[in-house]
């Protein structure tokens, strides 16, 4: 069984510097080793570039901010994840800013278009071009790749493969209002921290995957943004939420996602190695690496 990781310092989703670094500091921490260690043939083919922000002429489309970098990006990272998904490697996609998942999952859904994405974050990154308030594509990608709200040129590339009953939510906690609509209107599943709270974690994993997966045969794709858990077990991150996941919790999703057999695809995303105190950000990268471990086989007893 080989994984691919893909490296992609990509920071132009969001405003914050410093999240484009958090692919090296992973990479750093020894994720290639890690993975090796539980069985893995790894394979890096070095971190993807992408042109630096400043260098383009890329001026906002109505509020959206670096539409034409992001749009170039995430379609370069679609054709790089389709490509190891074509050859049955699992993508480890390192990011790098939420963003990016428009990417990754056109890429998984390009190779398996009957997957379920499983979706674990603070937020719902399904703001349009007509409700998002930040114009930070991060906070949008979903709403993309199900083809939601109006026709952005710019990202005409990316295909409408995802259905709204093949995604689900974990953790969410700070939802816009126009994204609440969305969820409603559109019956999307998810499990904000109040049924956390509620029905504990596993019983959310079980639902949240009878839901998207009822006869355990789809493939699925994880999509893991860090500010998913509580800010104390990940500081180092762009859009902090109090009342997240415990350590326990954010590893609990990846150890049952990894014991479905399922996984074909994983994204890491949003460790910002910039923000916090040294000691914040090693815990944060650390966090991160033993989240992708337990989403690839690594078991506690
Ligand atoms: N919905 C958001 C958007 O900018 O669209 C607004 N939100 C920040 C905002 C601050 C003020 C109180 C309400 N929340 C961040 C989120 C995007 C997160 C992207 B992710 O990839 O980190 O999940
Ligand atoms: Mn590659
Ligand atoms: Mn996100
Ligand atoms: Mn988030």
């Amino acid at each position: 069984k080989t994984t691919a990781i893909v490296g992609c310092p990509f920071s132009g989703g969001q405003p914050k510097a410093g999240v484009d670094q958090g692919p090296i500091r992973l990479i750093e921490a020894g994720i290639i080793k890690d993975l090796e260690g539980l069985g893995w043939k790894v394979k890096f083919d070095g971190h993807h570039q992408f042109e630096d922000i400043s260098a383009t002429n890329d001026p906002p489309i109505g509020i959206l901010k670096n539409p034409r970098l992001v749009s170039r990006v995430t379609q370069s990272v679609a054709k790089v994840v389709g490509d190891h998904v074509a050859k049955g490697e699992l993508p480890v996609t390192l990011g790098g800013d939420h963003s990016l998942a428009m990417g990754t999952i056109s890429g998984t859904l390009s190779k398996y278009p009957d997957a379920c994405v499983i979706w674990i974050d603070a937020h719902a990154d399904i703001n349009t071009a007509e409700t998002t308030k930040s114009g930070n594509i991060h906070g949008m990608p979903v709403s993309f790749l199900l083809g939601l709200g109006p026709k952005v040129d710019e990202f005409s590339w990316v295909k409408p493969l995802l259905r709204t009953d093949r995604l689900v939510y974990i953790g969410l906690r700070d939802v816009d209002a126009g994204e609440k609509k969305i969820l409603r209107d559109n019956n999307i599943k998810a499990f904000s921290m109040h049924e956390v709270d509620k029905y504990g974690i596993g019983k959310v994993v079980e639902i949240a995957l009878d839901h998207v997966n009822p006869g355990r045969d789809r493939p699925i794709h994880l999509s893991f943004d860090v500010d998913a858990l509580d800010p104390s077990v990940a500081p180092s991150t762009g859009t902090p939420v109090r009342g997240g996941l415990t350590f326990r919790e954010g590893h609990y999703i990846c150890e049952a996602i990894y014991e479905t057999g399922l996984l074909v695809a994983l994204d890491l995303m949003e460790v910002n190695p910039s923000l916090a105190d040294q000691a914040s950000v090693k815990q944060t990268v650390a966090v991160g690496c033993s989240l992708v471990r337990s989403a690839l086989g690594e078991t506690l007893l």
